[in-house]
């Protein structure tokens, strides 16, 4: 199958060539050419399956053929053989018809390992295959420049570069970048926030002399497959609470809108999701779009949820272009509005469309806190504060309708964010799992670069074994 560009000006990529290209040249987001449809009894019939036997039956579709059944069925077996829970992706109950979906039990703690252990795999694969070579560059509030590292180091294929904001991500989150001492893994402290590192990436994508240069790629949920990846998880819980007989809601704490655009391809593709609920911290962009129909981003707010501390949400793009029916025009249009006047208006049409399926609400910090230490008490368990921000986005969608199960994303491990998590508890700092154990006294190798796109492409090209030579 082909994917096409949201903007319309790139030429219509294979999967693999999509996977590698990461962003289109025109600037857009490449998506499927159509939405590949699953039955209910297709559905029906991952009851009980083990989450690779799922994500082979979600994939294949997707891949469409491209990938030889039994070489992908190898890739996703051994991507999810170093998680820590049999499960992969286990479901707790949190109350009555509230669920918790927990995505941290992979090698950094994050539910960017799900996509990206496969993502790492599935491109050596197509690199090996061609023959070929890649620089790697991503942006990272923390969680997936850890997943990254974590899935592409050692690799002789790939140089991964890792841009993230100075001073702004976790210290375990730092220290998961910064301490793999692999010859093929750079992390670059930025002296920005992540919208910065994120515009950085993507001007770079556009620079067309580096981007052939060091054979440019990207892993941020920008790249199609990382999406793909990420829709399998919500297949496994909806069927674990009846789906496709009964229908399931999601919330999920959101950033760069890509975990929520998961959801939201299932729900193209036959799985009965009945609402997507966006939860925001303080970095409020959606649920303000949702409410009055203006993007409009402001300056970015640290919060104890870092990894969300995003404006510019990269895949709203994609459903956009969805709710535009396909128009690269009338997209590019709003997206030139943002750059040229730092926002945009959706028509009252294209907002009724996004309504239709998404519900959006914003966390303040108090509340993350509040959710944190209410749950512990209630249950012993113990959520970090995105995954806080899922679980009271949840209550606020049970508070409108209380009979259709909500599952609420768990997106991070609470070791990672110990900080926020033992003032909320009271009850000390989370322990990390015995194979980051000596984590933090691990030495630490890092360039601090400004944010100056020239600088860092500089950076690059010096390290990159493709440019070195
Ligand atoms: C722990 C955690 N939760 C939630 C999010 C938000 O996910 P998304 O950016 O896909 O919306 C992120 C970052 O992506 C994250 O690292
Ligand atoms: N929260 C993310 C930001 C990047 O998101 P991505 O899903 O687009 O890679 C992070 O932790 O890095």
């Amino acid at each position: 199958m082909l994917h096409v560009s949201t903007r319309g000006a790139a030429a219509p990529l294979s999967f693999s060539d999509a996977l590698l290209a990461g962003l289109a040249r025109d600037g857009g987001l490449y998506v499927p050419q159509s939405w590949p449809q699953m039955s209910r009894e297709e559905i029906a019939g991952f009851a009980g399956m083990r989450y690779a036997e799922v994500a082979k039956r979600v994939l294949r579709p997707l891949i469409d053929g491209e990938i030889p059944d039994r070489e992908l069925d190898e890739m996703i077996e051994l991507a999810y053989s170093g998680f820590r829970h049999p499960a992969i992706c286990p479901l707790a109950q949190l109350d009555d018809n509230l669920f918790l979906l927990e995505l941290f039990h992979g090698p950094t703690l994050a539910f960017k390992d799900v996509a990206m252990q496969l993502l790492g795999r599935l491109m050596d694969h197509v690199l090996r295959q061609k023959g070929a070579r890649a620089t790697i560059v991503g942006a990272t509030s923390g969680d997936t420049g850890s997943a990254a590292v974590e899935a592409f180091k050692g690799l002789d294929q790939v140089d991964v570069f890792i841009l993230f904001p100075h001073g702004r991500v976790s210290e375990v989150q730092r220290k998961q970048m910064t301490t793999v001492n692999a010859p093929n893994v750079h992390a670059l402290a930025v002296d920005g926030n992540f919208d910065d590192c994120q515009n950085l990436v993507k001007a770079m994508f556009q620079h067309a002399d580096f981007a052939d240069a060091v054979k440019l790629s990207g892993v941020n949920s920008i790249n199609w497959a990382r999406v793909a990846a990420q829709t399998v998880y919500y297949f496994t819980a909806a069927v674990a609470l009846g789906a496709p007989h009964r229908p399931v809601s999601f919330a999920v704490p959101t950033g760069n809108f890509g975990d929520i655009l998961a959801g939201w391809v299932a729900k193209k593709m036959g799985l009965p999701i009945e609402r997507l609920m966006i939860g925001t911290n303080a970095n409020d962009i959606l649920a303000r779009t949702l409410e009055h129909g203006s993007y409009e981003p402001r300056g970015v707010q640290p919060t104890t949820s870092p990894s969300m501390d995003i404006q510019i949400s990269s895949n709203f793009e994609r459903l956009l272009f969805e709710a535009l029916g396909r128009d690269a025009s009338s997209l590019g249009r709003l997206m030139d509005g943002l750059k040229q006047s730092g926002g945009f208006s959706l028509s009252p049409e294209v907002l009724a469309t996004v309504r239709s399926e998404f519900d959006a609400t914003a966390v303040p910090e108090t509340e993350v806190a509040d959710e944190i230490a209410g749950t512990f008490r209630r249950t012993g368990m113990v959520l970090d504060p995105h995954s806080a921000i899922g679980v009271r986005a949840a209550r606020r969608l049970l508070e409108k309708d209380a009979t259709t199960p909500v599952v609420a994303l768990a997106t991070a491990h609470p070791a990672k964010f110990p900080d926020a998590v033992s003032q909320a508890t009271g009850a000390g700092r989370p322990a990390l799992p015995p194979h980051l154990a000596d984590l933090m006294t691990r030495p630490e190798t890092v360039a601090r670069l400004a944010n100056d796109q020239s600088a860092i492409e500089r950076y690059i090209t010096e390290h990159a074994r493709i440019t070195r030579g």
